[in-house]
Formats: structure tokens, sequence, C-alpha cells
């Protein structure tokens, strides 16, 4: 018999119960100094102005964001108009959910199962499907399994869905009574955020704007014709020592995101790494306090040919000082309509056409969830990620690599799995 949803378990009475979220503190300047660091570009959103007297202003923004956007594909938003106490209030009901006990968890599973050789056509699994992904599920080389949990909430721009008693009865009881807390700010980030951003995008691009946010539309209870995407709260743990230097102290695999904007919490723990898109070197992302760093993925960087970046990041274990303390990162990963399809052609924009970022030959025409779908069925696999260094064996899946450790102008250079099939 399929057990009893969580009643089971301790649910604080109001908010005032819960435990708090404590966050690193910042570390000083002379230890950050050691490292190497990136300092992303703040792109200021109280700039960014409505209607045709704001022209100016969001063009200058625009060409702001086109510096990052086009080299590492990483910059930081502020001023995105969401209150950081309410952010703080949902980081305390982050980390309470990511803390109920693990039976209760295993009752709410994102995928079927509780490891990634779990079979896809019967599940989004636990990088994409609404829910827990609980530790180790995902296999990185040499045996070792990853120490990160974390759940995942879809549908929350569609009301009747997210918000109806059937799915509400779905999520852990712990966070029941804050589900309209939770999708305001996603909402916020969709409705809002995402727009203003596409919007700069289309300035960059040479294309009307709302040209871009066209594919973000929704269409309130079309799930299969609405753009959208998930959000997730996420959490490492330490890992055992001895797997962690197996792995070379990598607590999240190196990757890009299949998705179009990923917009994260800025956090204190120095831990997240961007791959320089041309030189291949890792740098660490220096905290900015109030901000979200927001990173290009897959998709997006095929809808521009390759001119916005989508880079490998990963996450490594903190420094020292911060060893104690619980990384936790609030994600929403934004997705266009299934089936966008996701090459230059989709946009036509005249600044690509002038820069000769055409849809090249080796592109098979795809759409967003083929794409997803194809690429999600990979990230935790041992048969690409049993390699002796952080890099997984390179795939090509439809005439694209699954993920951009190389330039496109070196696939000939690298060993690639042609013909793979997912
Ligand atoms: O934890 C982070 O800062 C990044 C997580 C990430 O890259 C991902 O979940 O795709
Ligand atoms: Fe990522």
């Amino acid at each position: 018999m399929a057990p009893v949803p969580s009643e089971l378990s301790y649910v604080p009475a109001s908010y005032e119960e819960l435990s708090p979220f404590h966050e690193a503190p910042v570390l000083d300047q002379s230890t950050i100094d050691k490292y190497p660091v990136v300092h992303l570009d703040a792109i200021d959103l109280s700039q960014y102005v409505e209607g045709p007297e704001g022209l100016p202003a969001r063009q200058k923004l625009a060409a702001q964001l086109e510096e990052s956007i086009s080299t590492s594909g990483f910059f930081n938003l502020i001023n995105t108009g969401y209150d950081a106490d309410k952010i703080e209030r949902l980081k305390t009901i982050a980390i309470n959910l990511l803390n109920i006990p693990q039976e209760e968890k295993m009752q709410y599973l994102a995928g079927a199962i509780t490891s990634d050789d779990e079979d896809r056509t019967k599940s989004l699994g636990g990088e994409r499907g609404a829910g827990f992904k609980p530790r180790g599920y995902w296999s990185f080389a040499k045996g070792v399994r990853d120490a990160i949990e974390h759940y995942n909430f879809r549908n929350l721009l569609h009301d009747d869905i997210f918000l109806s008693p059937e799915a509400i009865s779905k999520l852990p009881a712990i966070v029941r009574p804050y589900v309209t807390e939770i999708q305001a700010y996603y909402q916020h980030l969709h409705y809002d955020v995402l727009k203003k951003i596409s919007a700069l995008s289309d300035i960059i691009l040479e294309l009307p704007e709302g040209t871009l946010y066209e594919m973000f539309e929704v269409k309130q209870n079309d799930l299969q014709n609405s753009g959208g995407g998930f959000g997730r709260f996420m959490r490492y743990h330490k890992m055992d020592p001895e797997d962690e230097a197996k792995v070379q102290k990598n607590w999240l695999r190196g990757h890009s995101d299949s998705t179009t904007f990923t917009m994260i919490t800025s956090q204190p723990i120095l831990s997240l790494q961007i791959r320089d898109y041309d030189t291949g070197e890792w740098k660490f992302v220096a905290h900015r306090p109030n901000s979200l760093v927001v990173n290009i993925g897959d998709a997006l960087e095929f809808l521009t040919g390759s001119y916005f970046k989508s880079s490998i990041h990963r996450v490594v274990a903190p420094p020292e000082e911060q060893k104690d303390y619980t990384r936790l990162v609030l994600i929403y990963f934004q997705q266009p309509k299934a089936g966008t399809i996701v090459d230059p052609e989709t946009l036509n924009s005249p600044k690509l056409n002038r820069l000769g970022l055409t849809k090249p030959a080796e592109w098979e025409k795809i759409d967003f969830f083929t794409w997803d779908d194809s690429k999600g069925r990979l990230y935790g696999q041992k048969a690409v990620n049993d390699t002796d260094g952080d890099e997984p064996l390179s795939v090509l899946l439809y005439g694209r690599l699954h993920e951009r450790w190389h330039q496109r102008d070196k696939q000939e250079e690298v060993g690639v799995i042609r013909d793979y099939q997912v």
C-alpha cells in the first residue's frame, strides 16, 4: 500500500516556527583575492524605463548586456523589484522543505526512482520533474554519486493547475501554506524580469521589442503551448572527503543548462565557477548581495547562432572558512514553448544575419522539447560521466555537442560520440 502522505511528520503551525536559514558570512576581501574570481557585470533593472521615452535608457542597458551575454553568457541583475526580505523568507521555507525526514521525501520524488538509471519514457527524471531529487541520484566519475538535494516546482504560471487542491495535496505538508508566496516570486521573475531581459535581448538582436518574449507567453491551462519553466530550491551537502577527492572537489559536475535564461539567487559561498568560453579557464563567481546570477542556456545559444554564450559552469567545494555553512540557492530555469525551433532561423535577426551567424548545416532542425529531453537524459549518466578528468564524454545530439566543453570549431579535434542513441 502506498504510504499516507506527509501528515506523518511535524509541520510548524506558522512561519515563525520554521527553523531560520543561516546564510554563510561573506569572505574577507583578502581571502577572496587568493582565488581566481570574476565579478559579473551588474545590469541595474531600476534603470529600465518603459515606453517610447524610455528607449534611450533601454538601449544603454542593452549595450551593457550585450558585452556579457556574448562573451561569458553570465551577468548579475540588481534591483529586480522583489523585496530582499521576501527572498529571505523563501530561503527559510526552502531549507525547512529540504530538511523534512528522508522517508517523507521519498513520497515526493521528482523522478520515478531514486537513481538516474531510470526509464525516461515514464518520467521527466530528477533534473526536471516536480518534487525531490535525492542525494546520490546522479552518477559522477569513478563510482562517486552526488550529495545534492533539490526540490523542483513545475506549472508555477498556471494558477488553476499549480493551486488546485490536487496539486497542493501532492506537495509536502510543510510547504503547502506557502504556495502562493513561492508562486509570486517565480511569477515576478517570469512576467517582469524575464520580459525586460527579453526586450533588451531584442534590442541587441535588432528585433522589435517583444519578439523574444513571444516564446515565453503563457496560455493559462495549456502547458504544451506555454513558455515557462521550473523553479528549484537546491541545497548542497558536504561530500564524503574520499569521494570529493576522487572527483577533484566537484560538487556539481560542469555542464551548460539546456534552457534559455537561468536566474539564481547570489549567495556568499565561493563555489560557483564558470569555464571561460574561449580559453577554458575556470573562475569563481563573486557574490553580489541582493542580486541574481543569470546565465544563458543552450536553447538561447542555438536561437542566436551561438552569439549568446551558454557557458559550462560547475559548483566546487567551498574554501575552509565557509565549509560548515549550507549552500542554498533558489533557481528559475526559463523554458520557451516546447515547439520552439531552436536555431537562428526562428528569430531571423538582422544583426545575426549580418554577422553570418546562421544555422550551421550540421544542426538538425529540432524543437526545444526534443533538445531538453535528450540532453536531460544524459546529465547524470554513468555512460558519459565515468571519465578521468572532470569533463564528460562529448556526445553529438542532432548535430550539436551535448555540452559546450569545446567550441564549435574544435569539434573535429575532440573525441565526440556521434549518432548517440538517447
Ligand atoms: O548552485 C548553483 O549555483 C548552480 C546550479 C546549476 O548550475 C544548475 O542547477 O544547473
Ligand atoms: Fe546550471
